[in-house]
């Protein structure tokens, strides 16, 4: 490292590292923590705060709002907890709780592990000065120049899109920031999207006591999941009081607050209805941050997405030094999957530093394979959904071939323990031909613990063979594993995409035992059904009396 000489009152640093991270996000400090654990030098360039948006206005905050509403919704089903759970929520104790789940917006402790991995920081925003070189302005105003020895890797996260709206500027909507970070509960709130964003939020306010109105655009809900998420999430928000509108865009805004204050918004409605809130949140999707990054000194224009192949390298520059991981890649905006970006990036750009070999095969040590087959995500709305790998949406898309196995999972016997009254859904898609998991969509209270089963299942590609011998424990909602692969065996799945009965491939799964009839087996059957009307009509029930399961 050297450094340069002040010129006048602007001071000028200069310094060189193996590795020059762009961005502090959960993302960026992974990639700096597993270079420097692999030997290297390496420097964080962060512009607000360590930790990013996953901290301080998302992840964090927004679970944090969610997690008492969820706990509720559950302990409402649980006999003898009802009347305990009933009432309002705490919201200033729920928004306490959200501040310091938000770290009350400060990154001490994050600075602190940074300095204990010996990773440096210089805050301050950064940009490409052409290859290998990055130009960091300090909020002092200083400059500091970095050279990057062998990599300079982008995890500069992403902004809200915002569509045009008219008025849009002057009204000063909320965005995912402030909806994670409102220090008060507006009394109306109209929520702009029928993504995750919007579904999460609308839950967590409403709850909160806001009067809570979702303008859809489409005609459903979290469009990227399987369709029944869509419908139970609906019937989840409207059972809470949200006014859901399908097919409603926002066509104008006004708010009448000369003073500078926050009064009611008046919302021009695509139907020619007007709709008046407090405040109104766009949750309308994501854009790469790229635009004030200096892609220009390096041939890219500002604002793209960065393409990278499967080691994280951006394709478009030559030579290989420059990476992009996290959501400013776009290959799928979610910390987990940045953070697995994160590690394989770190571990890839290692070796090509040291000179070993790179394994970037499909599922290699150096491919982000997963990316593209096995990405898992929770939807913490009531009922939470868990999701990974492929859907029907987007076997539908592809024209992939997947055979599809549904499943209620109101009569599993965990679901009877969990709650009364447990509504709940399952679909497994297989690949026929390799009898391989490579989809699972669960929706339900407590499923959001299902996902990493689902994620081991279809990562390691576990043949349906071996998953008969993964026993789910007695009585969790974890069995629903059991019912998939039963209705697999015994029924006739659907196929999904080009083939017809004939020329679908038998499944390797038939060779199973055959399913053991109920009726050829039980000698004796209560002689009257059970007392709940619920567990009357669930076929387990009876498998349970009878020592089936
Ligand atoms: C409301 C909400 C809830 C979410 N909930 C979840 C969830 O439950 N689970 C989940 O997995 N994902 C969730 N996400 C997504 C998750 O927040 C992102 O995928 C994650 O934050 C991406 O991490 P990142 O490091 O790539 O980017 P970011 O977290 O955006 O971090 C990027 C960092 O780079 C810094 N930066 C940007 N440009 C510069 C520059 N030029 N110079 C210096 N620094 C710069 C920024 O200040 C920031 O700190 C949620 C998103 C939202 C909006
Ligand atoms: N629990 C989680 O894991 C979690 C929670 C929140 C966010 N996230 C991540 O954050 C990302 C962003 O979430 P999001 O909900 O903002 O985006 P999204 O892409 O999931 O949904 C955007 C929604 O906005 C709608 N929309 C787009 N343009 C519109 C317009 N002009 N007018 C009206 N509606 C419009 C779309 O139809 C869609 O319903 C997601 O990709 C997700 O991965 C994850």
């Amino acid at each position: 490292m050297n450094e340069a000489t002040a010129d006048g009152d602007v001071r000028e640093h200069a310094y060189e590292y193996d590795v020059v991270v762009v961005g502090g996000g959960p993302v960026g400090e992974n990639v700096a923590e597993r270079v420097r654990s692999a030997g290297l030098t390496a420097v964080i360039v962060e512009r607000d705060l360590l930790g990013g948006e996953c901290s301080y206005w998302a992840c964090e905050p927004s679970k944090a709002l969610l997690r008492p509403v969820l706990a509720r919704a559950d302990a409402l089903r649980v006999p003898g907890l009802r009347r305990a759970a009933e009432g309002p929520l705490d919201v200033d104790a729920v928004l306490a709780h959200r501040d310091a789940m938000a770290f009350h917006w400060k990154d001490d402790a994050q600075a602190d592990w940074l300095d204990s991995v010996s990773v440096d920081l210089v805050r301050g925003h950064g940009r490409l000065d052409g290859p290998r070189r990055v130009t960091v302005t300090t909020p002092e105003g200083d400059t500091v120049r970095l050279a990057a020895r062998h990599a300079v890797v982008l995890g500069t996260g992403s902004v809200p899109s915002l569509p045009p709206v008219p008025g849009l500027d002057r009204v000063r909507p909320w965005t995912s920031r402030e909806a994670t970070g409102a220090r008060r509960v507006p009394g109306s709130l109209a929520v702009v999207g029928g993504g995750v964003v919007a579904v999460e939020m609308a839950t967590a306010w409403q709850a909160l006591g806001s009067k809570v109105t979702l303008l859809v655009i489409e005609d459903h809900l979290l469009g990227r999941m399987e369709p029944f998420v869509g419908e139970m999430a609906e019937d989840g928000l409207r059972e809470a009081g949200v006014d859901i509108r399908y097919g409603t865009a926002v066509e104008s805004l006004r708010r009448h607050d000369a003073a500078g204050g926050r009064a009611p918004l008046r919302i021009t409605l695509s139907t020619g209805e007007e709709l008046t809130a407090d405040e109104i949140l766009f949750a309308t999707g994501r854009t790469p941050r790229t635009r004030d990054v200096g892609l220009d000194t390096v041939g890219l224009a500002p604002g793209d997405r960065l393409a990278v192949d499967d080691t994280y390298r951006v394709t478009a520059v030559p030579d290989g030094w420059l990476y992009a991981v996290g959501d400013v890649n776009g290959r799928a905006l979610l910390t987990h999957q940045g953070k697995y970006q994160a590690r394989i990036a770190g571990a890839v750009i290692a070796a090509r530093a040291a000179g070993r070999p790179v394994d970037d095969a499909p599922w290699g040590a150096h491919a982000g394979t997963a990316d593209t087959a096995a990405v898992p995500q929770v939807v913490f709305g009531v009922p939470e959904v868990a999701a990974v790998g492929l859907t029907t949406v987007e076997a539908d898309r592809t024209g992939r071939r997947v055979d599809v196995v549904d499943h209620d999972m109101t009569g599993i016997a965990g679901a009877h323990q969990y709650g009364e009254g447990y509504r709940g859904r399952a679909r497994m898609l297989v690949d026929p031909e390799r009898g391989t998991v490579v989809g699972v969509t669960f929706a339900g209270p407590g499923v959001a613990e299902l996902v990493h089963s689902a994620t081991f299942a279809v990562a390691a590609e576990i043949p349906l063979e071996r998953l008969w011998h993964a026993v789910p424990a007695f009585p969790t909602i974890g069995e629903v594993w059991l019912r998939l692969l039963e209705a697999y065996r015994d029924g006739t799945p659907a196929a999904h995409g080009q083939d017809t009965a004939d020329t679908r491939p038998t499944p390797r799964f038939s060779q199973l035992p055959e399913r053991i009839r109920l009726e050829d087996t039980v000698a004796e059957r209560p002689a009257s059904p059970p007392a709940s009307a619920d567990a009357a009509v669930t076929p387990d029930w009876w498998l349970i009396r009878m020592g089936g399961i």
